[in-house]
């Protein structure tokens, strides 16, 4: 029996945008995806902002009734307290977040996180009815030696640790090779679909064949509007998490709008 899994597109704009820039950019992304009367049941849309923008964002999304929805890019392991800097997952949840993106290269990278605090980061993002955008995949030197399947699934196994299979069902993991995030890279659609069987394999092994079937794997490192189409063109490949194309409305509209490429 197939499954059906509605394709995500998410835009993580990293640290790009304040808040009246977010405004704008949401306005026009959804001026855009209007236009092209965009069926949102069809392709989801997210975007993933600063967390400074988040409240305006909410407004924006509420006052509009706006159909797109949106996400944090990272979030404490903690509840509350003393943790000057950080932001908990309570206070996402009451921003009206649906996504928080977890374990993300550019955090692993430069905040050191570690696969036990990414499996903290998103047992709490579930505790607190958030979705978390669980973010794997490897680096050049990896991938050139080939071992880019066990080592990305040892990151999702790591990052599963201790989750139950009813809220596994419920997550996004997108693989993004390190080597083409803001390369300008991109990863072959094969290359692409490789590692995202291979994720879905595994939770098949780690749960089972419905969970399995259910969880939509995304894929990013540099999709463009000109690549997201054979890239969605693979059978494990779900949606797209997109940085640098996303900053631009009307090239983001166009990444989910990928469907009109494909029929045009
Ligand atoms: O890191 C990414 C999304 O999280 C990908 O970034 P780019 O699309 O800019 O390569």
């Amino acid at each position: 029996m197939a499954t059906t899994r509605t394709p995500l597109m998410a835009g993580n704009w990293k640290m790009n945008l304040d808040h009246q820039q977010a405004i704008s950019t949401v306005q026009k992304l959804a001026w855009s995806l209007k236009d092209a009367k965009h069926d949102y049941s069809a392709v989801e849309v997210a975007v993933l902002p600063p967390f400074t923008d988040l409240r305006s964002v909410q407004t924006l999304v509420d006052g509009d009734k706006l159909e797109l929805v949106y996400g944090a890019q990272d979030l404490s392991r903690h509840e509350s307290g003393a943790y000057t800097g950080e932001i908990s997952g309570a206070m996402l949840a009451k921003l009206g977040c649906t996504y928080v993106a977890v374990g993300h290269s550019e955090r692993r990278e430069y905040h050191a996180e570690t696969d036990d605090l990414v499996n903290a980061k998103v047992r709490t993002a579930f505790a607190h009815g958030l979705t978390p955008i669980l973010c794997v995949g490897e680096g050049l030197d990896v991938r050139k030696a080939g071992d880019q399947v066990p080592y990305t699934l040892r990151q999702v196994e790591a990052a599963l640790a201790d989750v139950p299979p009813e809220q596994v069902a419920k997550i996004v993991i997108a693989y993004e090779p390190v080597w083409a995030i803001g390369t300008g890279e991109v990863a072959t659609p094969e290359d692409a679909q490789e590692v995202c069987g291979a994720i879905r394999r595994v939770l098949g092994e780690l749960c089972d064949q419905t969970v399995a079937e259910g969880v939509r794997v995304l894929y990013g490192g540099s999709v463009k509007s000109g690549n997201v189409a054979q890239i969605m063109a693979q059978p494990d490949v779900d949606g797209a998490l997109v940085g640098g194309a996303s900053l631009d409305p009307e090239e983001f509209a166009k990444i989910a709008r990928y469907q009109s490429h494909v029929t045009a």
